[in-house]
């Protein structure tokens, strides 16, 4: 794998110091990321997703493991690892509200060196990929939280690094500039090559958008796999069953203890299962027990389904 991050068995403590006690918020985690890859950063809330990203962009450091970035230390040769990394973490509030687009711009472009000369088209450039070439004289307090968020990420492109870091890019946006901001990031990946980690709530991102998920959960990494690979296999082990009678007292008590992961409401019965074989002995319970089952059919499986069962599933282990 021609990774250009290598996560590898990190360990994130706070010290809480009015409680006096610390606090393992990621704890062994590790994963590696492809060079091009748009990656899924994804778990409940407090799971440690933001604790990830920025050890990996050289805000914390961590107490344990190590993280290696075009193949350098993030700590060790801090520098030269950092200098591969952009970072959208607060999204607008990395933004001067007080300046227009293009003075957040031009402003972030001479921060990192780049003469007024040299900045000129490729503001222009990022202006047109982002849709804001009408709102360049705009004050950032006055554009939309979309807005807001599409500039904050030109921000980070103007660097024009390998990677770049986003901490919930599309948190509070509507549908539609969600599914815009998607189609920039896609666009960003594809067409120049960048890598891409998103840390997100929101299931479609991750769907759409990223080949690879890592879900975090309590600051472990409980699963690590391409997202078509992970939707393929639930979409063989969900089955919805209507029953003609409901559950008796026993089938409910044997099922819990045979199948782990099931739901049922009424006569309407979900259930997960490891192996597909698995439905003919889930059939078996149910004749055994005279329930007479209507019909059974596979679930439609969507990326947020996957990632409940994940998260129930390692609750359950
Ligand atoms: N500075 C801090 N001091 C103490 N505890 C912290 C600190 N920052 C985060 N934590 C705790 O560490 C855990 C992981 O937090 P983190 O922000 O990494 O999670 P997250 O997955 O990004 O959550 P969310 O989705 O809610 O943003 C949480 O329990 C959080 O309360």
């Amino acid at each position: 794998m021609d990774s250009i991050i290598k996560v590898d068995g990190i360990r994130k403590i706070y010290n809480m110091r009015k409680a006096k006690e610390m606090f393992v918020a990621v704890d062994d985690v590790s994963f590696e990321v492809e060079k091009g890859e748009i990656l899924g950063l994804l778990g409940p809330n407090g799971a440690g997703k933001t604790t990830t990203i920025k050890t990996i962009c050289g805000l914390l450091v961590p107490d344990k493991g190590s993280v290696i970035i075009n193949g350098y230390d993030s700590v060790k040769k801090r520098n030269k690892a950092l200098r591969h990394i952009s970072a959208v973490l607060e999204g607008n509030r990395n933004l001067y509200w007080r300046m227009t687009v293009e003075e957040n711009l031009e402003y972030f472009a001479g921060n990192r060196g780049m003469a007024r000369k040299a900045m000129k088209p490729h503001i222009d450039k990022l202006l047109t990929q982002f849709r804001l070439q009408e709102k360049r004289q705009e004050l950032v307090n006055k554009l939309s939280r979309g807005m807001q968020q599409k500039l904050a990420i030109a921000v980070a492109m103007l660097a024009n690094t390998d990677v770049i870091l986003l901490d919930e890019p599309t948190l509070g946006l509507d549908v539609e500039t969600g599914y815009e901001v998607r189609e920039i990031l896609r666009t960003i990946a594809k067409k120049e090559g960048k890598t891409i980690i998103i840390s997100t709530h929101d299931m479609p991102v991750v769907q759409d958008l990223c080949e690879r998920t890592v879900i975090i959960n309590n600051g472990k990494v409980i699963a690590d796999e391409r997202v078509d690979h992970l939707l393929q296999l639930f979409k063989t082990s969900a089955y919805q069953i209507n029953l003609q009678e409901p559950l008796t007292e026993e089938q409910q008590e044997m099922l819990h203890f045979e199948f782990p992961i099931h739901s049922w409401e009424g006569l309407n019965l979900q259930v997960s299962l490891q192996e597909e074989q698995e439905i003919y002995a889930l059939m078996d319970i149910l004749k055994r027990n005279h329930t007479p089952i209507e019909t059974i059919n596979r679930t439609e499986v969507n990326f947020e389904k996957v990632f409940m069962q994940l998260v129930k599933e390692e609750a359950a282990s």
